[in-house]
């Protein structure tokens, strides 16, 4: 693999986190949302645009950071008083995040029969399998936990970890997913997919992302398969160092690099 190329992004620092003119132009399906943000030659330490309430796609190969970084905008989202859903599918992966005073862990066991229409009244809660859940089983009752929370018309943030197993395949969209991410946003729900299987993740709900966020792919095939949505991607992937995370804004086609220095958790990250 090429190494990182500083400076290659047309005279813009490609560290410092600034949008490529280049990447400039695709149109605006969010009209002036993306306005006022400036470049201004400094370095970033605004960190990511959550503000807006839309749907989000985290993709990057295992180990790559992507749980770390998840971690890293619930602290945001906690800090904003917004609230959040995580659908984690694994036992420990964002378990420091209860160290934040009023985010519930809620351990999802096998063959049990959860009120989700209660549990959606939590403002910040963590939904884990135990060791024993089969991802299938956990998948059925994290759809469920959604169902709910879009029934409830529930306005918060809805991070589905491992989102390509929610789909038949990468043609045939998870019904509740598919309806969440069409009609969802009008009823204040965000859905933040999660996965490292970009290539099994359906374009079809990838599409409905305004944001992306990326870190560094080392596959020839998955960064062909990225730039069918980001088409400068292959320029921009040698551009990442490790944990470093692009954010892709679908809606101008203009992107930043966060450093990696700039995701920095404040609770701990077992992942
Ligand atoms: N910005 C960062 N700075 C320092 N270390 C990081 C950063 N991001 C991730 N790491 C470290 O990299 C390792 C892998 O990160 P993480 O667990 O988030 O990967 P992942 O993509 O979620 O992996 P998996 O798909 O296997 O769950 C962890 O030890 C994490 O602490």
């Amino acid at each position: 693999m090429a190494g990182t190329e500083e400076g290659e992004a047309g005279g813009v620092h490609p560290r410092s986190g600034y949008r490529h003119p280049e990447a400039r132009g695709r149109g605006s399906r969010m009209g002036g949302e993306a306005a006022g943000r400036e470049d201004s030659g400094a370095m970033t330490d605004e960190g990511p645009d959550i503000s807006a309430n839309v749907h989000r796609l985290i993709a990057a190969p295992t180990g790559a950071g992507k749980s770390h970084f998840v971690g890293y905008l619930c602290e945001k989202l906690y800090e904003q008083k917004r609230p959040f859903i995580i659908l984690d599918t694994k036992t420990q992966n964002h378990i420091g995040l209860i160290g934040l005073k009023g985010v519930k862990r809620l351990q999802i066991r096998p063959g049990v029969e959860y009120d989700f229409k209660r549990l959606v009244e939590f403002d910040h809660l963590l939904c884990v399998p135990t060791i024993r859940t089969r991802t299938e089983d956990l998948i059925e009752q994290y759809s469920q936990l959604i169902d709910a929370v879009y029934t409830a018309g529930k306005s918060t943030v809805l991070l589905v970890e491992e989102a390509h197993n929610y789909n038949k395949n990468s043609y045939a969209p998870s019904p509740i997913l598919e309806l969440v991410a069409r009609e969802g946003r009008g009823r204040g729900i965000s859905l933040w997919f999660v996965t490292q299987r970009i290539q099994d993740f359906p374009k079809l709900l990838w599409s409905q992302c305004y944001y992306t966020y990326l870190m560094k792919f080392l596959i020839p095939q998955d960064i062909r398969y990225v730039e069918q949505l980001i088409p400068d991607f292959t320029r921009i992937n040698r551009e990442l160092n490790r944990y470093d995370v692009l954010e892709f804004d679908h809606s101008t086609a203009e992107y930043r690099i966060l450093p990696k220095e700039t995701v920095q958790r404040k609770t701990k990250h077992y992942g």
